[in-house]
């Protein structure tokens, strides 16, 4: 594997769940064919409303649920069926931190105990004083010090963002090549927020872990992240670095998107009028034809309702293209063809003879 390969990697994937609606069977699109890479030292934000299946993408790649289709690879290799060494070796590699820090830990165990178990469970066998050891260095590498006083602490003795800086510490112990963040901040006060995502970044740019951030703040993704993926109802709809998605977004969503993002400026203006400005979600049992984001867009072609648009370049040099699944960026041929076709679809007796 080269370094600048990816280390996990979805392949299409789609998750979903089986449903009851007005009595007959259905399926929620949680998620459908989505493709995403994380690579060694890079953090990854992808970036939706609520609702639009980041959770979901989430668990699947930490192996919580599996995938209804689609392949995970991680180091490059196809990942087998959940359960046995192999298994046990990814849920070592691959590590989460959930949004709550709050139900995430015990409150009967000492920060000790929570970040000595895994040490215990994964790694190679070792002393009490070696265990001890490891905790405390893994306490400093968050930032949680004096070590020694942290470590016989209980969770109610901690803010929010101390406890999230023990479940990082406790992803840590088991040397992980991968972290999973869901919301890592959202639950933490406003104030604190800027350090967890200080550290985490730093975990990912200085010790060369690959980091997943999933975040429905789309600056706190130009803020942190080195990619912003974009998703709408179950899809991503445009990538790439994320100074370019998010300064020269090419995706009407995404403009959408950063339109209605808190501005300190706008204050007033926009509490009122943010969720007018997204308006509905779509019903994922009964997802919209074509582009899902059809119904919604100011900038909606007839195409766009029949035929769910490929990814299209809109840029990028030699680094991360800047992609967009939006037939607006389809080059001409393309959009001629696909509306020809269209034509064809909807009237199959008078189109061609002409
Ligand atoms: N176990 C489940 N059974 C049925 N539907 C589910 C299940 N889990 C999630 N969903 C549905 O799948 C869709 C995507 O949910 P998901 O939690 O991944 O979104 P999200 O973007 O993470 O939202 P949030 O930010 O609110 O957590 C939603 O419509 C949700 O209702």
């Amino acid at each position: 594997m080269r370094p600048d390969d990816p280390v996990l990697e979805a392949r299409d994937v789609s998750r979903h769940y089986p449903v009851r609606h007005v009595g007959r069977r259905g399926v929620v699109h949680a998620v459908d064919d989505v493709s995403l890479a994380l690579f060694r030292g890079r953090i990854t934000a992808v970036v939706g409303e609520s609702g639009s299946g980041k959770s979901t993408i989430a668990r699947v790649l930490a192996r919580l649920e599996p995938p209804t289709s689609g392949e995970l690879r991680l180091d490059g290799e196809p990942v087998g069926k959940p359960r046995g060494q192999a298994f046990r070796k990814y849920l070592g590699q691959v590590q989460m931190i959930f949004q709550d820090p709050f139900a995430s830990l015990n409150p009967i165990h000492t920060v000790e105990h929570h970040i000595a178990r895994p040490l215990k469970l994964h790694g190679p066998p070792r002393s009490k004083a070696e265990v001890h050891a490891e905790v405390l260095a893994l306490l400093e590498r968050v930032s949680l010090t004096p070590a020694e006083q942290f470590a016989r602490k209980r969770p109610h003795e901690l803010s929010g963002g101390q406890r999230q800086r023990v479940s990082i510490a406790r992803a840590l112990a088991v040397r992980p090549e991968v972290l999973l963040a869901d919301e890592p901040v959202s639950m933490l006060d406003v104030s604190i927020r800027l350090g967890v995502l200080n550290l985490l970044q730093r975990l990912g740019h200085d010790d060369g872990l690959a980091l997943l951030y999933i975040t429905h703040d789309i600056a706190s993704a130009r803020y942190f992240a080195d990619s912003v993926q974009v998703m709408y109802a179950g899809r991503l709809v445009e990538g790439g670095p994320a100074e370019a998605v998010t300064q020269e977004p090419a995706h009407p969503y995404t403009r959408l998107l950063i339109d209605s993002a808190p501005d300190p400026d706008r204050r007033g203006v926009l509490d009122g009028g943010r969720a007018e400005r997204l308006g509905e979600a779509p019903d994922l049992s009964d997802p919209p034809s074509g582009c899902r984001f059809h119904p919604r867009c100011p900038l909606a072609m007839p195409v766009c309702e029949e035929k769910a648009p490929p990814k299209f370049s809109v840029g990028g040099g030699a680094g991360e293209e800047h992609w967009a699944a939006c037939w607006l960026h389809a080059p001409e041929e393309q959009q001629e063809q696909a509306q020809e076709q269209e034509a064809q679809d909807q009237h199959p007796m008078t189109t061609g003879r002409r």
